[in-house]
């Protein structure tokens, strides 16, 4: 019977356009300043500071005395200014005599300043780079020690920003709030205590109006805290999309989607944009507020001063000190504004950090008992396991599920896609707790045993799409096992039918794999991948449809290193192409989370159940594909 055919006439074009059409952004486009934000961790970072404590005390030290040389300097200069005003009425003394000793502690003050204001900014260059390797450390271990479940929340791009930028603000923001913070403070205070000597009256006049201005900058303050938090999350959220299309151009570039991706990412860029133009008009506002005050100051100063020189009450040498004081105090308290900026930035960069830092992972990586290897059998049992995925609670994927694999035995999952035939590996190599019921090996209940051990030893895993690192075949290999020799490395790769090829490239196991090891073939990468998986000779192994994305001659040639490498081993096998799985002891079939079916191929094959179904259904995909190849004929 002919099948029914769709008439397409020239020029039309199919409209099938969701009616929602949606992104892969969907769900994570607009920022949610709703979100509960970290606070800053003061006692983590006091930890991170401790071994550079000494140093910083010195730079504050040097800081605090830079600023005491410069509150004195108005000082000297009033002194200076009296001298000269006294010339103007009596010029028959000696100028030179006079000004001599005020001017050599100017000088003296002037060089100690300098010298001072190298060593602080040399030590805090020293504690800001050594607090930001420092972090990075801490971050990155954290990271990794996360559960899977948490590189399922965040995306790649959000981390790496949080390990590249958050730690740059921070770090710039910590140096800046030392160098200029502690200085323009301890000046603008120093100098009030001096200006009250000179005249209380005027000092007096002058501190009043500061509350008012100080409790104005306040509410500034925390609505741009907020405003920059936003803007740190939404620029993160245009890097994570940016990374996703660039760490897969190949994808891209084969939907022709280059300008989708720009789209996308113009449209997060754009919402960055706006937000921090947003936030660079508030502080703007801010800094354009706080200099319209600082000068009222120094208006107000002339004025009074002015009114209490004519009454005699000080001298021009007083106001001059008192207004070059006023000066310093008004530079201070700018340079503390320009800082603000900068210190929410760094704040809520910091805090960004230490909340990762602080984030326990639920499954630790190392603490629970190690089977010894010789005594390791590799029984593996699931006894009415349930489990949900933790970003999609509602779901249950594994439903009572149980399943015994006796040791050395070759047990294959088959099913329909989506059935939880991967989840049952990723359980087994303990990505995820179970819910309910429980997971052993050779008895002992998965949750008692060492993760580390469990993944690092115990269980092979290769998956469809084995990743390699940009590192040469040996390291690669290696990264199974990284205390394995060279011949170890050479021996893996000849039982994973790997060695000749290797040998054939012109540099041999030296050869650099591209990133994510592009530079080999699927067929190559996948038997590189057995070999760094048996490195560590693991007694139990799961090949996760190991061969389903070869074409037929590669998969002929892993299958044969597979089959050398599951002997004597306890294998899942995850397979959607029944062929690869013949040899398998024991098939279970898995649907809605469950097994439905279980017995060896002919068993099944004869119950014309699901796995029959499977069987026929693989056969007419088998069908029409011999059909497409030879059609052109
Ligand atoms: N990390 C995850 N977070 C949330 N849900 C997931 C996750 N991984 C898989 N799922 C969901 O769990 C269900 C089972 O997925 P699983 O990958 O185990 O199926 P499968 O039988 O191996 O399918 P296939 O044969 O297509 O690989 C699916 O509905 C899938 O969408």
């Amino acid at each position: 019977m002919a099948a029914p055919m769709l008439e397409v006439m020239p020029g039309t074009k199919a409209h099938c356009k969701a009616k929602n059409q949606k992104s892969r952004l969907v769900g994570s486009r607009n920022v949610d300043t709703s979100i509960e934000q970290p606070g800053f961790d003061w006692k983590a970072f006091f930890k991170l500071l401790r071994p550079d404590l000494l140093y910083l005390i010195s730079a504050v030290v040097c800081a605090v005395a830079a600023a005491v040389v410069n509150i004195q300097i108005p000082l000297v200069l009033g002194e200076i200014v009296n001298i000269l005003s006294s010339f103007t009425r009596d010029a028959a003394r000696d100028f030179i005599q006079e000004v001599r000793q005020p001017a050599m502690k100017m000088i003296v003050y002037y060089a100690l300043q300098s010298v001072l204001t190298c060593t602080y900014l040399s030590l805090l260059a020293t504690v800001g780079e050594n607090v930001a390797a420092r972090m990075r450390t801490r971050l990155f271990d954290s990271l990794l020690r996360q559960d899977i479940e948490f590189f399922d929340k965040h995306k790649t791009g959000e981390l790496v920003d949080r390990l590249t930028s958050d730690i740059q603000d921070f770090k710039s923001s910590f140096k800046l709030c030392i160098s200029q913070g502690l200085k323009a403070s301890t000046q603008a205070v120093g100098c009030v205590g001096s200006m009250f000597v000179i005249s209380p009256k005027l000092t007096v006049a002058m501190v009043t109006i500061l509350p008012a201005i100080v409790g104005v900058g306040t509410v500034m303050g925390s609505g741009l805290r907020s405003l920059s938090r936003s803007a740190q999350e939404q620029l993160s959220k245009s890097t994570a999309l940016a990374d996703e299309a660039i760490g897969n151009v190949r994808t891209v570039r084969a939907f022709a989607m280059e300008d989708k991706e720009n789209e996308l990412y113009s449209r997060e860029v754009e919402m960055a944009r706006r937000i921090n133009i947003k936030l660079g008009l508030g502080i703007g506002s801010f800094q354009g507020l706080a200099n319209f005050a600082l000068n009222g100051i120094v208006l107000g100063t002339l004025f009074t001063g002015g009114w209490l020189m004519s009454k005699q009450e000080i001298t021009a040498g007083n106001l001059m000190s008192f207004l070059v004081a006023s000066q310093t105090i008004e530079r201070s308290l700018a340079q503390m504004s320009l800082l603000f900026g900068n210190v929410v930035r760094g704040m809520s960069a910091g805090a960004r950090v230490f909340e990762f830092i602080n984030s326990v992972p639920s499954i630790p990586l190392k603490g629970g008992k190690k089977i010894a290897f010789h005594s390791l059998m590799g029984n593996v049992e699931f006894e009415n396991v349930s489990f949900a995925y933790p970003t999609r609670s509602e779901q249950t994927v594994l439903n009572d599920f149980s399943l015994k694999i006796r040791s050395g035995a070759v047990v294959a999952l088959v099913g329909l896609s989506g059935g939880g035939k991967s989840t049952v590996a990723v359980l087994l190599e303990r990505f995820y707790d179970v819910q309910k019921g429980k997971i052993t090996i050779d008895g002992y209940d998965l949750k008692d045993l060492d993760p580390t051990w469990l993944r690092g030893n115990a269980v092979g895993y290769i998956n469809q799409e084995p990743v390699l690192f940009a590192t040469s075949v040996m390291e690669n290999i290696r990264y199974g096992m990284p205390e394995a020799s060279d011949i170890e490395v050479i021996e893996a790769a000849t039982l994973a039918n790997a060695h000749d090829f290797i040998s054939q490239f012109p540099e041999g196991y030296n050869t650099v794999l591209g990133e994510r090891g592009v530079t080999v073939s699927g067929g190559q990468k996948q038997r590189i991948a057995i070999a760094r998986a048996l490195i560590k000779n693991p007694s139990i192994l799961i090949l996760d449809e190991a061969t389903s994305a070869l074409d037929a001659e590669s998969e002929r040639i892993v299958q044969e290193a597979l089959d050398q490498v599951i002997k004597g081993r306890t294998t899942l096998v995850i397979a959607h192409r029944l062929s690869t799985i013949r040899d398998a002891d024991v098939i279970a079939v898995v649907s809605g989370g469950k097994i439905v079916e279980m017995g060896d191929h002919t068993s099944l094959k004869k119950k014309k159940g699901l796995y029959w179904e499977l069987i026929r259904q693989q056969e007419i995909e088998e069908e029409i594909n011999e059909f497409q190849k030879y059609s052109h004929f």
